[in-house]
């Protein structure tokens, strides 16, 4: 049965430094969660703790509602940040070691390996090196490797970080097939243009606290709501207006954000000066970004 992922109240220090402040988020099954913040924000750290390779201070870690132990860890897949991997022995040997590490027969583990590297179009690298490879193959199959044995859960630190379009599109797709299968999955990145097209849902840490975390569409309802206003032949007198930001201007365009609704008065005096379009803006995940960790 599919089982979410929470974390509660997850703390961790490094001396007087507070790397992961109470951090509480939950990974819904069948979801794809993004894991945004700077560089340091605590974003690794937090996997850590999740995958129990870092000791935590404070807080708990849940899988299915109760905490979680070393088997359910077992089964998950993890992509840590220093990649598992040995970069001088061959490919099909590591994976195949590391099937049977995590229970699988030999035959199986061998079997799933080959239809990773199939998909990940490497089907005739399995001999090489690991280090044979370039930097994104390389990759392909740190990530194969976290899917090898059926994983109940995926945790990855960035995994898409170097990575080309279509490799990008192809471990896409073997995601989503776990996703389909129930499987929750929570992965870093700060590529938030990929977190804004993947993710159903996001959480944005800074300096080790949650600025924001929820669904992509109640996150985007509640960003800042923003308009695209054309007036011909020039929207400069948005600018005189009460109640509004204008944040940009181009000629008859103008993009601006109401401090509370768009009034009527404003709607009638736009169509006296030549209305020719007014859009509500969706914000994007990545404006969402922005506006938390100013
Ligand atoms: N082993 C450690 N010893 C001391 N400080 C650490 C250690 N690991 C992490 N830190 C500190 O904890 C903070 C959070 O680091 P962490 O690697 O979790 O952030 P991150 O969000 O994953 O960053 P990045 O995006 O750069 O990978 C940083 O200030 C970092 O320097």
């Amino acid at each position: 049965m599919p089982a979410a992922l929470e974390v509660r109240d997850l703390t961790r220090r490094f001396g007087e430094k507070v790397a992961v402040d109470g951090v509480s988020f939950t990974v819904e099954p069948g979801t794809m969660t993004g894991f945004v913040g700077a560089n340091g924000a605590g974003k690794t750290s937090t996997m850590r703790m999740i995958m129990g390779v870092l000791a935590r201070h404070a807080g708990e870690v849940l899988w299915d509602d109760r905490p979680i132990t070393r088997a359910d860890r077992a089964a998950f897949g993890y992509m840590p940040e220093e990649r598992g991997l040995y970069p001088k022995q061959q490919i099909l040997d590591q994976l195949c070691y590391l099937g049977q590490l995590r229970g699988m027969s030999r035959g199986d583990a061998a079997r799933e390996a080959q239809r990773l590297l199939d998909r990940f179009e490497l089907a005739d690298r399995g001999k090489d090196k690991l280090e044979a490879l370039s930097l994104g193959n390389q990759q392909r199959v740190q990530v194969a490797a976290a899917l090898l044995h059926g994983p109940t859960a995926l945790i990855l630190d960035e995994p898409f970080s170097g990575l080309d379009p279509v490799a990008v599109d192809s471990m896409v797709d073997l995601l989503t097939d776990k996703l389909r299968e129930g499987v929750p999955v929570l992965f870093s990145s700060h590529q938030l243009d990929l977190v804004d097209r993947l993710c159903d849902s996001l959480v944005v840490l800074s300096d080790g606290a949650v600025m924001a975390s929820g669904t992509a569409s109640d996150l985007r309802n509640r960003g800042p709501r923003r308009y695209r206003i054309t007036t011909t032949p020039d929207a400069g007198w948005l600018r005189e207006e009460p109640g509004l930001t204008v944040l940009d201007v181009d000629g008859a365009t103008a993009i601006v954000e109401p401090r509370s609704d768009l009034t009527a008065d404003l709607v009638t005096r736009a169509a006296a000066r030549g209305l020719m379009e007014l859009t509500p803006l969706v914000p994007t995940l990545a404006d969402i970004y922005r506006e938390v960790t100013r």
